[in-house]
């Protein structure tokens, strides 16, 4: 059985108290998109991963796939499988594609070996590997506050618009983009604000990892700066970058962006 594991975008990202367990209560509005890595899952005579496309960082035995595996393994009697993910998603770059491949992980094994599990079961699974990997069980625009890992659904449709997703050539580890990151309660919630017309978003969402971001990587503000002298109507770092995307009218011209950055249009 295969599926394909797609990012997400944040629109806008609040990040409002450090909490007594480490992580920090936010609110973001996260949004999927159309960057996929395909993932693969056939039964075999004992547990293996292999990986193919992009280098994935860090050991086999920690990649989200076969942490999927042995949490699910904790309350099912699996079969040993063979997993084969192919990395397209870059990495470190804000755009959940590990989160990802670990939420259609457990959605994958619930269909092949039929364990019956409800959308709130296989998120509480979700939950337990990442913060983002909840979300993309259900895989469909929301508001998300907490840890990033609670839900209210949201009616928000850009497919009429041009998304650019530009990825400069910097990774940014999500643990050192929050330890630069005070908190503060925010005045007006995303989960309003988001419901104003896109052409007054720039005055009124941020994400707050930005001003961080952009004092240590100059080149991540550039790019920003650059989507809106080309005519973006909202431009935003996603998550906790480095990726930042564009919403555009019309596909734009970017190839004065395609030195040093890898871009994906129409995302
Ligand atoms: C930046 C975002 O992508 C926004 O959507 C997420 O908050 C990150 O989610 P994630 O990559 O799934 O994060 P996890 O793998 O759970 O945590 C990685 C590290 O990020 C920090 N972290 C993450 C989520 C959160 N709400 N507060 C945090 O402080 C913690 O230092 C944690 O050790
Ligand atoms: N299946 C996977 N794909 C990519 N990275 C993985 C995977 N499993 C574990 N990892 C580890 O997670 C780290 C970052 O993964 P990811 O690409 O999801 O980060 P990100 O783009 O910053 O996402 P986020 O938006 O969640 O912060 C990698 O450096 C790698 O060590």
């Amino acid at each position: 059985m295969i599926n394909f594991p797609n990012a997400k975008i944040n629109i806008g990202l609040n990040i409002t108290e450090r909490r007594a367990d480490g992580y920090h209560n936010l609110e973001t509005i996260f949004y999927p998109i159309q960057i996929k890595d395909a993932l693969e899952v056939i039964e075999a005579g004992e547990l293996s991963f292999e990986a193919s496309g992009l280098g994935i960082p860090g050991r086999v035995e920690d990649n989200l796939c076969i942490k999927g595996y042995h949490l699910l393994k904790k309350d099912f009697d699996l079969p040993p499988v063979k997993i084969h993910l192919h990395k397209h998603i870059p990495i470190g770059a804000g755009l959940g594609g590990g989160s990802s491949d670990a939420a259609f992980f457990i959605r994958l094994m619930n269909d092949k070996f039929r364990l019956g599990l409800t959308v709130d079961q296989m998120q509480t699974y979700a939950r337990r590997l990442g913060a983002d990997c909840a979300f993309f069980i259900e895989n469909k625009p929301v508001f998300a506050f907490e840890k990033g890992d609670e839900f209210e659904t949201i009616k928000l449709d850009l497919s009429g618009y041009a998304i650019v997703l530009v990825m400069p050539d910097i990774h940014i580890s999500t643990s050192e983009a929050y330890s630069g990151v005070k908190p503060a309660p925010v005045r007006q919630s995303l989960y309003d604000l988001i419901y104003e017309p896109i052409e007054d978003w720039k005055k009124l969402i941020k994400n707050d990892f930005e001003e961080n971001i952009f004092r240590n990587h100059s080149a991540v503000r550039g790019v920003k700066a650059a989507l809106y002298e080309a005519g973006a109507i909202y431009a935003s770092m996603s998550g906790s970058g480095a990726s930042v995307f564009g919403i555009f009218r019309q596909t734009p011209d970017l190839s004065a962006l395609e030195a040093g950055n890898q871009i994906f249009y129409n995302v």
